[in-house]
């Protein structure tokens, strides 16, 4: 299927509705299991001060692997703009796959338009459609570059995430403040020294 597939030309503004196709939560089950585990760290659930903790921990975690749908909103490129378009620092938590823990901090996605530009706001959405998760930093990254680079055809995608793993500060290394920077690219962004180098020195992140 090609974009135009997708997207036929004579429509101006084309949406496109992107569920999630993941399991749906069984809550009452993870509301068992967290008390199960409140018991197994040697904690009461049933003191005043944890007997609603079990809910509401199911709850936040249904909440934070559960990315809102959304509508992916296109329009004609009319005006054949052939300059990178980039949201710089879009806020992003997720968690890392190992311990459950988060990983947060701030996503840097362009790209290069083809025959249709995207609504600036669905640069955001695809990043919190991947980031609901359980994930490692290196595939939430991909994974966002690969999806744009499918739905909407451009001539490149760049993907640029920083993010401070809790996992890696609060416990473990407990190396407090280091920052993980990952990227991936497609099209022009990945072939052409110049359009890489123009998007990595407008992110901030030189390479
Ligand atoms: N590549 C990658 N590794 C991650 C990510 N998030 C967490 N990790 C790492 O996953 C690894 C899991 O290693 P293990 O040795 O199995 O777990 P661990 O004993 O808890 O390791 P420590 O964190 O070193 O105490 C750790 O090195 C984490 O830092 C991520 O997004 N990408
Ligand atoms: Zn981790």
């Amino acid at each position: 299927m090609t974009v135009n597939d997708l997207y036929p030309a004579d429509v101006p503004a084309r949406h496109l509705s992107v569920v999630h196709d993941r399991e749906t939560v069984d809550l009452p089950a993870a509301q068992r299991a967290i008390r199960d585990l409140l018991v197994a760290l040697g904690k009461d659930p049933e003191s005043e001060h944890l007997a609603d903790t079990p809910r509401r921990v199911a709850k936040s975690y249904a909440e934070l692997l559960n990315p809102r749908e959304f509508q992916l909103t296109t329009f004609p490129n009319d005006e054949g703009y052939d300059e990178l378009v980039l949201a710089k620092r879009i806020p992003f938590s997720s968690l890392c796959e190992h311990h459950m823990l988060p990983f947060y901090g701030v996503a840097h996605v362009g790209y290069l338009p083809g025959e249709r530009i995207l609504g600036l706001s669905k640069l955001a959405r695809v990043v919190e459609l991947f980031a609901r998760d359980l994930q490692v930093q290196e595939r939430l990254t991909k994974q966002v570059a690969d999806w744009l680079q499918e739905h909407l055809a451009p001539k490149g995608v760049g993907v640029v995430l920083e993010a401070e793993h809790l996992c890696m500060s609060l416990r473990g290394v407990q190396a407090a403040g280091s920052r993980t920077v990952t990227s991936a690219l497609h099209g022009l962004l990945r072939e052409d020294r110049g359009t890489r180098q123009e998007f990595f020195a407008l992110t901030g992140t030189q390479r």
